[in-house]
């Protein structure tokens, strides 16, 4: 009862994603860095768990991928400090936040939310939960993602422009936080297209491993 945050994808009611959180995504895209953490959501019917195929989006020309480390919140909690802020780290996940960069590009260009680009059905192929106690250095930890075996994403959370404690502390000023959501910190540089028929292999260290196949629609 009392951990009701390990089955985060059942019992979670929100995913909160910050974005253009890597310095070296961001120095890629010659953009400033931000002066405070942007923030998007995805729903919680965007999960889906290894054996499940991310699918491509309805009319979505255009998929990209993003390999993530999420962080699942382990009591309620609102306007807490970052130094309180790992007193609510319940654990840790792997994630995938999938974006129809098309309607991205075109929701961006036309000022329109990013709902659809980032909250589809199959959006969030995410890990099990990750015991705090396995990633104690989760500020400093590789995360990596292949395309059919090719490396295309390879960071170390050291480069985050906003720590998970300033993430969580920021996020909880504006949001309640609850059992067994999950804040997603952002992706680092590499971020690119994939195809139906390819592989997404990603993971965490060697704490996490994850592998997903990308199919059309029906
Ligand atoms: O898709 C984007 O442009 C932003 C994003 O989610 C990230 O940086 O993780
Ligand atoms: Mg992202």
């Amino acid at each position: 009862m009392s951990e009701n945050y390990r089955n985060f994808k059942e019992n979670g009611k929100k995913i909160i994603a910050v974005c253009r959180n890597y310095k070296g995504l961001v120095a890629a895209q010659g953009i400033q860095n931000p002066e405070k953490p942007i923030l998007f959501m995805k729903p919680t019917s965007a999960y889906i768990s290894e054996g499940q195929d991310i699918k491509i989006p309805l009319g979505c020309k255009l998929l990209y991928h993003e390999v993530e480390l999420g962080v699942v919140i382990s009591k309620r909690c609102s306007n807490i400090s970052p130094s309180d802020a790992s007193d609510y780290i319940g654990g840790f996940l792997l994630a995938l936040d999938m974006t129809a960069k098309d309607f991205h590009i075109e929701a961006k260009e036309k000022s329109r939310p990013w709902f659809l680009c980032k909250g589809f059905d199959t959006s969030c192929p995410a890990s099990g939960f990750i015991d705090k106690e396995k990633l104690s250095n989760y500020s400093d930890t590789r995360l990596w993602l292949k395309v059919d075996g090719v490396t295309k994403q390879n960071c170390s959370t050291s480069d985050m422009i906003f720590s998970v404690p300033e993430i969580i502390s920021y996020v909880s000023k504006y949001f309640t936080l609850e059992v067994g959501d999950v804040i997603l910190t952002g992706t680092p540089a590499g971020s690119g297209p994939v195809h139906a028929g390819q592989t997404i292999e990603c993971g965490l260290a060697d704490i996490a491993a994850m592998k997903f196949a990308v199919v059309e629609l029906n």
